[in-house]
């Protein structure tokens, strides 16, 4: 099995005549073997995006494309695609085994090849010896592994997953993270990953494809969205706390934080200061390195780590600043510590009053 090039092509979803598209105009590539993931809030058009490209769901407009063959018109079973959603769908009184065969004996292949193949998945998610097992005798997790089997028994260029891990706890989430890592390395098929979740766009994606209310707000390597948003609705879906309004003179963004120089040339203009909170080092207020000094307001607790809010005065106001500090990094709330805000870290989004819209001339990825 070896991945395709996925191509999306202007797709455009309306239900009803005068509805809002639930998708308009959306272009993405992906190339063969890698994993994309489409990230955006409830109702963003992210299963609709699944959906026509599954052909599970045909577009008003625009086209999909599978290694440079138009599929317009073609079934769903004869893409060369297979679909994992969040609930698994699994036929309950069936064995495990014959969940995983099923499309293979849709395919008209004999009964003991189809059985011996499903067998051999179940292996590649971990699920020797259960094969015989009915498949409502499984746990969430297990079924949800059996789904996955079942998908790459398909053999699919393209697999599609819509939120297959969300409704898992955090410990069987991130074993299914585990496995798909794996799987990829093993068998190499092209992803259309789904999620609300952008730590986990993060663990498994190469890029993200940022939507918002049917919209494409960016795309491009997960690493250069979170360090260079081209808006603040990109910026806040990446999990981005920290917005410091201010201007943009001179390539520095000027804010109650002071003047600060930043990674890359930004038009002149109001610009919002954006900072990672991971990138923030809290230091004592003496530090000579430090770019701001200010009080901590606030300070929460995120499994090992603590998420600290400074409150920096400065000239036309005061600005907050999010911070995570080291393991173990301890700050009471009250104490006055400086800032590093490393340069990398720092992000200036041009805005034109409305936030989150981006201005004509604003960095895209
Ligand atoms: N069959 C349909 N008829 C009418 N509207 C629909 C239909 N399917 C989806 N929509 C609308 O299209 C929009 C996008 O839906 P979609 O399911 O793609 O969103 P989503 O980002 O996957 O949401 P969620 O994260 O909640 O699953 C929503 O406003 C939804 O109500």
């Amino acid at each position: 099995m070896s991945g395709g090039v996925l191509r999306l092509t202007g797709l455009t979803r309306v239900h009803g005549k005068g509805s809002a598209p639930a998708l308009a105009d959306f272009s993405l590539e992906v190339p063969a073997g890698a994993c994309m993931a489409i990230l955006g809030p409830s109702g963003s058009g992210k299963s609709t995006v699944l959906r026509l490209t599954a052909g599970l769901d045909e577009p008003t407009a625009g086209s999909v494309h599978l290694d440079g063959a138009d599929l317009a018109g073609v079934l769903p079973e004869r893409r060369g695609m297979a679909m994992v959603f969040q609930r698994p769908l699994l036929f309950p009184h069936l064995s495990v085994r014959d969940n995983v065969a099923f499309a293979d004996r849709v395919r008209g292949v004999p009964r003991r090849t189809a059985r011996r193949r499903a067998e051999e998945f179940l292996g590649l998610v971990q699920l020797d010896g259960f094969g015989d097992r009915p498949a409502r005798a499984l746990s969430g997790g297990q079924e949800q592994r059996v789904a996955l089997a079942r998908a790459l028994a398909a053999e699919p260029r393209v697999l599609l997953l819509d939120e297959p891990f969300s409704a898992l706890d955090a410990r069987l989430r991130e074993e299914m993270h585990e496995l798909l890592a794996d799987l990829r390395m093993r068998l190499d098929p092209t992803i259309l990953l789904v999620t609300h979740d952008h730590a986990e766009a993060g663990a498994l994606a190469d890029g993200v494809a940022v939507l918002d209310r049917g919209r494409l707000l960016q795309a491009g390597p997960m690493r250069e969205l979170y360090a260079r948003p081209a808006s603040l609705a990109v910026s806040r879906l990446l999990g981005g706390r920290t917005e410091v309004a201010g201007v943009v003179r001179d390539g520095r963004h000027e804010s109650p934080l002071g003047s600060l120089d930043l990674p890359t040339p930004v038009p002149d203009g109001p610009a919002v200061l954006v900072v990672r909170h991971e990138a923030v080092q809290v230091t004592t207020a003496a530090d000579p390195a430090t770019d701001a000094v200010g009080t901590v307001v606030r300070a929460r607790r995120r499994g090992m780590r603590t998420l600290v809010t400074v409150e920096v005065p400065g000239d036309g106001g005061t600005a907050a600043v999010d911070a995570e500090l080291e393991p173990g990094q301890e700050v009471p709330t009250g104490r006055t510590v400086g800032l590093r805000l490393p340069v990398e870290g720092r992000w200036a989004v041009p805005v034109d009053g409305v936030a989150g819209e981006p201005v004509a001339g604003a960095p895209r990825a």
